[in-house]
């Protein structure tokens, strides 16, 4: 498992915004027990039909708002099985899990898996997530088990996002738009922006399950037209990233962006559009109109913290958005 508003100028505020100062305390401070607490507020873990157990939300959650934060039981590098047996591994996670408090023993091992098989190999190829802990390099892939987390089933149109911070190693799930009391809370478990094909074979050949989410479910036609937005997505993309000095025109641009943020919205894609805030800043910067840049700019950079870094976790795309805010703040 690996974890994922057009306007005619500026973005509409989203109806829960954090800024920096705000998302970094809140983050700070969110303890487990904080977690465990807002779980019995805010969810329950309950059967749904034809996915075995599912988390439902039990009030109104807004967009933005922080919904998990899990730490992991297990902790195993990726690479285990060149180093040991199949039976050596196996030894090794009981020995780990082993060492588990009680209470913790018995949530993962009453996690999902499939029909048929025991013991905890199965147990975490159907709920680890893969997550790097430093730079992406070789032998930096991990899979971590996340009790809560584990319990949230897979969407291809994900009302949430699941965000791994390396520094904590905790994984965080936040709504990507508001949810209502009795919905299911979903997220993506793979790639966001493939087709329905691309989907099914992914999760059939990787987790072994037929994807029943509520796009997968709705038909031929509302299938077609997911796949359509999503084509014309990484469409736009590609005519984006290769416009040069004689090809580019603003207005154009801003046409094409409008109609991303649009489609973004609709198919659960707003972790993928950082760069496109990211262009609209310079587009109108090129334009003289930098406070319209300005709010861009700042609208990249909150969805850069919001869906993809921790806090602390401060990267170069962050550091080139914050370097062009400067920019525009003094211009
Ligand atoms: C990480 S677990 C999610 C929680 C799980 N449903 C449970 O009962 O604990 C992943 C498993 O849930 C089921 N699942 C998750 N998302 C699904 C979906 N969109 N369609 C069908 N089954 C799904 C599959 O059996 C998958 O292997």
């Amino acid at each position: 498992m690996s974890t994922p508003e057009a306007a005619d100028g500026v973005l509409k505020a989203p109806e829960h915004s954090l800024d920096e100062e705000e998302y970094f305390s809140e983050t700070e401070e969110s303890s487990l027990n904080a977690s465990r607490s807002l779980q019995e507020d805010l969810y329950d873990v309950q059967n749904i039909r034809g996915k075995g157990k599912g988390v439902l939300a039990k009030q109104r959650i807004s967009k933005g708002d922080l919904i998990m934060l899990d730490s992991p039981a297990i902790v195993s590098s990726a690479r285990l099985p060149m180093y040991v047996t199949p039976s050596e591994g196996s030894e090794l996670l009981e020995t780990a899990a082993g060492m588990l408090m009680a209470e913790d023993y018995n949530t993962i091992m009453a996690l999902d898996k499939p029909t048929g098989t025991t013991g905890l190999d199965a147990i975490l190829k159907t709920n680890s997530f893969s997550c790097q802990f430093n730079d992406g390099g070789v032998g930096d892939e991990y899979l971590c088990l996340f009790p809560q987390v584990s319990r949230i089933n897979h969407a291809c149109q994900p009302n949430a996002n699941a965000k791994f911070i390396p520094r904590t190693l905790l994984m965080e799930i936040r709504a990507l738009r508001d949810i209502e009391p009795g919905q299911e809370i979903t997220i993506s478990y793979g790639k966001v922006d493939l087709k329905y094909a691309e989907r099914q074979k992914l999760y059939r050949d990787n987790w072994g399950f037929k994807c029943t989410c509520n796009l997968c479910a709705s038909g031929i036609y509302k299938i077609s037209e997911s796949d359509w937005r999503r084509e014309r997505f990484a469409e736009l993309h590609k005519t984006l990233e290769s416009l040069n000095a004689e090809t580019y025109d603003a207005e154009r641009v801003m046409q094409w962006e409008n109609e991303i943020f649009d489609i973004s919205e609709t198919e659960g894609l707003e972790v993928l559009v950082t760069e496109d805030l990211e262009r609209m800043a310079y587009v109108y910067a090129g334009l003289g109109r930098h406070p319209e840049a300005l709010a861009w700019g700042q609208k990249a950079k909150q969805n850069l913290l919001q869906w993809k870094l921790g806090p602390n976790d401060l990267n170069d795309d962050y550091k080139r958005i914050e370097e062009l805010l400067l920019e525009l703040k003094r211009a």
